[in-house]
């Protein structure tokens, strides 16, 4: 760096010190052509006067004068005169230093000035003495003319060498060259100085500028220095101490708004991603920005609602007062939170849940209000979903018991002071549980679906119609004036109930046992009304079903001594104190008996004998009749064995089979188990099952018909005549004993429809090859027409009550 700045020091010093010695080279050569000219001229003056009168010799004397005293001189001259020619007027030589080389008349040889081509020329051209240096600059020849008066006589040519000129100049040259050299090293030696000095502290503190700032920059060195340098290291130090400082201060303030820039980017890409609305207003509650879900919200784009009022979403749902209430909760709370419904720019109105924040600044003054919201429509019908399912019957539809409550307290409230009443009727489908049994669950639920819709036909939509589960019905009439108005709508349930439902191709029939209890006179709550209602309900079914009944007072006493004999039959099957009497089956032809029906007894502890139309329905609605049934078929099969064992005839015991009890599981399979457990033979067992009983057509079950009648159980079917038949699984199920209902029966010789029935069956069962037994035989009427149209085989008190095994012994 030094050297780039030394090296124009260097050309600037030595181009002045060219000029300075050109101009002194030209200074002397002026000179020195001056001094030869005035020479020249002195000499022509003073050889003039010679040179006319023709005496060379005195102007060669001259000549060898000047030469000499020249000589003298020669050491401490510069220009050395070697030679002196004097011309003739025609430019021949007329004298000259070196006698031997004058030769008179001849023309000049020697050197002549520039652009003179002969001596003559010179003599007769160059009036005006002149002295010139010839080009190498190695001689100058002085010229002057010699005249006299007025007339050219000749000319004086002086040679001058030049060398010691020369050799000054060179010396001259030399020393400078020398200063200069000097100079150079003084300069480099300067420089060095300068370096050590100034630019290497220099170089080190640029060099260390680039810390400055960076809390680093340090040269203790130059700061221990007393100069400018220590002075600018300091400053620089302290300088570099300060910008660390702010720039800390300043890369915290970047960081800090970096961060900030960050939240506020995070913040908008949140406001925009966000899923739920928002709006934000100025203090006067005009819109300033919306976020995209806003406008998914609302169907509003955001131009169209910026400076707007959010008032324009109202849905007109909610009152002044809601809006009053709400902006008060904001300007006391600073929030308010809830449902509100709102209108769409479709026009369609949605709830939705929202947030409205009021927004300070640090001053406390409200700035902006912040609302977030989003659409609940989904939530609301979710809320609804629930709502309804907590509160309907999943399979209906129907109110459930839940809503039920609900409805009757509610009604309850409305009618107390009016003097109006509420009636509920609680209906049960009779015989719905062995369809459901015997044709599955999905007949069963349509049928429950078409019975919940026609109840739903029959009643105001003021009133409910509820589910309670299984097969029951209730039917709240929540404001009648009369019991009557009770009554008309249980006549037309009954009717309505009784009609036929067609499912999966099949008729089915069902008929409701309605129990009816009234507010304010039979219960004062919604539960002591259903209970009521219950209870009378059993009563229409213990009256004989498809009926409606109102709640009296002992009907309650009724249903506690069901549930009394319900308890009863439980304890006495799970004792085993359930027994057996046998009621013969005579062959009036063959005038013997050939087989007994097997018929339940139970003797209640407090009560004493309970007929078996008494307990068999309540073992069959409650389920017990599983048990009971096994235990008679055990019973039986036992007591078959023991007349086997006791020699008697081999007779045929036949066992009342419930629906409930066939339809329950494998029944087959158990009366199988039965056999094998007793030892007792299929031969002698017959099982009577009702028409009711096999009305359904179920393959399942007709296979275990043919699988026993394989073992050689006979079927029979009882009650023949009674019920809704189609005759055709007589002959598909292969029965081999029909029994002629005892109604019939009693009816012989009185009631001629009865009559035609009973020849119908004996005949019916002629044809099919079907075995007869006519039941319920009292008299000898009875008997003889029974004989008369062919039906030879009985059962009745003719022939003998039901027993105790022990009171038949027959052989
Ligand atoms: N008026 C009149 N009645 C006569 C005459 N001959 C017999 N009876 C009665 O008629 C019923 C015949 O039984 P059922 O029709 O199967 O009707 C039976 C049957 O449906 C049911 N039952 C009885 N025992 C059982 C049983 O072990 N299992 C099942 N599932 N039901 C049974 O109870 C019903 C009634 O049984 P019981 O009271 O024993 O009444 C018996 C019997 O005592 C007569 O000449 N005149």
């Amino acid at each position: 760096m030094v050297l780039v700045l030394l090296l124009p020091l260097l050309i600037f010093i030595m181009a002045v010190a060219y000029f300075e010695y050109d101009e002194w080279d030209k200074r002397l050569k002026s000179t020195a052509l001056a001094e030869t000219v005035r020479g020249s001229i002195t000499f022509a003056a003073g050889s003039s006067e010679d040179v006319l009168n023709g005496d060379i010799d005195a102007v060669s004397d001259m000549i060898r004068r000047i030469i000499k005293s020249e000589q003298n001189y020669n050491d401490n001259t510069l220009l050395h005169l070697t030679t002196i020619v004097v011309l003739d007027a025609d430019g021949g030589v007329l004298a000259r230093t070196g006698a031997d080389q004058v030769k008179p008349g001849r023309e000049y040889q020697g050197p002549l000035p520039q652009g003179i081509a002969s001596a003559t020329q010179l003599v007769h051209d160059r009036d005006q003495p002149f002295a010139e240096i010839d080009t190498n600059n190695a001689t100058l020849l002085a010229y002057a003319p010699i005249d006299w008066q007025g007339q050219r006589l000749g000319a004086v040519i002086n040679e001058y060498s030049l060398a010691p000129l020369n050799a000054q100049q060179r010396e001259i040259i030399g020393l400078f060259l020398l200063r200069s050299l000097a100079a150079i090293g003084a300069a480099m030696l300067l420089g060095l100085l300068i370096v050590r000095w100034i630019t290497y502290p220099l170089i080190s503190i640029i060099r260390n500028l680039p810390q400055l700032g960076s809390g680093r920059f340090s040269l203790p060195a130059l700061a221990a220095r007393e100069d400018e340098y220590g002075t600018l290291t300091n400053a620089l130090s302290e300088a570099d101490r300060r910008i660390h400082k702010s720039n800390l201060a300043l890369q915290k303030e970047i960081e800090e708004r970096r961060q900030m820039e960050g939240d506020l980017k995070l913040a908008a890409t949140v406001f925009e991603n966000s899923s739920e609305g928002i709006v934000i207003t100025d203090r006067d509650n005009n819109i300033l920005s919306v976020n995209n879900a806003f406008e998914k919200l609302t169907g509003y784009q955001r131009t169209e609602v910026i400076g707007k009022n959010p008032r324009i979403l109202k849905s007109g749902r909610h009152d002044s007062h809601f809006y009053q209430d709400m902006w008060r909760h904001i300007n006391a709370e600073g929030r308010w939170q809830g449902e509100i419904w709102e209108r769409r720019k479709d026009g369609v109105v949605y709830p939705k849940w929202i947030t409205i924040n009021a927004i300070r600044d640090d001053t406390g003054e409200l700035t902006n209000h912040m609302a977030i919201f989003s659409d609940i429509s989904e939530r609301k019908a979710a809320e609804q979903r629930i709502y309804h399912l907590a509160h309907h019957d999943a399979l209906t539809g129907l109110a459930n018991r839940t809503l039920l409550g609900d409805r009757i307290r509610h009604a309850i409230h409305q009618v107390r002071r009016s003097g109006r009443m509420v009636a509920v009727l609680f209906i049960d489908l009779d015989g719905f549980k062995l369809i459901n049994d015997t044709l599955g669950h999905e007949v069963g639920d349509t049928m429950l679906c078409k019975v919940a819709e026609r109840l739903q036909s029959l009643v105001r939509d003021s009133d409910t119609v509820a589910r309670m589960g299984g097969d029951e019905f209730l039917v709240l009439l929540s404001d009648i004036g009369h019991e009557e108005d009770a009554a008309r709508v249980a006549e037309k349930v009954v009717s309505a109930i009784a009609e036929p439902y067609h499912i999966n191709g099949q008729e089915l029939r069902t008929s409701p046992s309605i129990g009816i209890s009234i507010y304010p006179q039979d219960a004062a709550d919604e539960n002591a009304l259903i209970r009521s209602a219950d209870t009378a309900m059993y009563h229409a079914k213990a009256v004989g079903r498809n009926n409606f009944q109102f709640y009296t007072g002992s009907m309650h006493e009724q249903v506690l001594e069901r549930l009394d004999l319900e308890h009863g039959l439980r304890q006495a099957i799970e004792r085993d104190a359930l027994e057996l009497e046998f009621q013969p089956q005579y062959d009036v032809r063959q005038e013997r008996v050939t087989g007994f029906e097997a018929l339940v007894r139970w003797r209640h502890d407090d009560r004493g004998p309970i007929p078996p139309t008494e307990f068999i329905p309540i073992a069959e609605e409650s389920g017990l009749i599983v048990q009971l049934g096994e235990i008679v078929l055990r019973q039986a099969c036992l007591q078959s064995l023991a007349w086997q064992h006791a020699g008697m005839s081999s007779f045929r015991i036949a066992v009342n089979v419930s629906a409930r009890q066939f339809w329950d599981g494998s029944f087959a399979t158990r009366v199988q188990k039965v056999l094998e457990q007793t030892g007792a033979r299929a031969e002698c067992l017959e099982l009577e099952l009702t028409e009711s009983t096999l009305l359904h057509h179920r393959s399942e079950k007709e296979k275990e018909l043919h699988e026993l009648r394989a073992m050689g159980i006979k079927i029979a079917i009882d009650d023949f005549g009674t019920g809704y038949s189609s005759l055709s699984y007589l002959k598909r199920l292969a029965i081999d004993r029909l029994k002629i209902d005892r109604s019939f029966v009693h009816e012989l010789g009185h009631d001629s429809e009865s009559e035609a029935i009973v020849i119908a069956i004996i005949k019916l069962a002629q044809t099919l090859n079907i075995e007869l037994v006519a039941e319920g035989v009292e008299t000898t009427e009875a008997r003889d027409f029974l004989v008369a149209h062919g039906c030879n085989v009985m059962q009745g008190f003719l022939f003998g009550h039901p027993q105790r095994a022990a009171a038949w012994k027959v052989s």
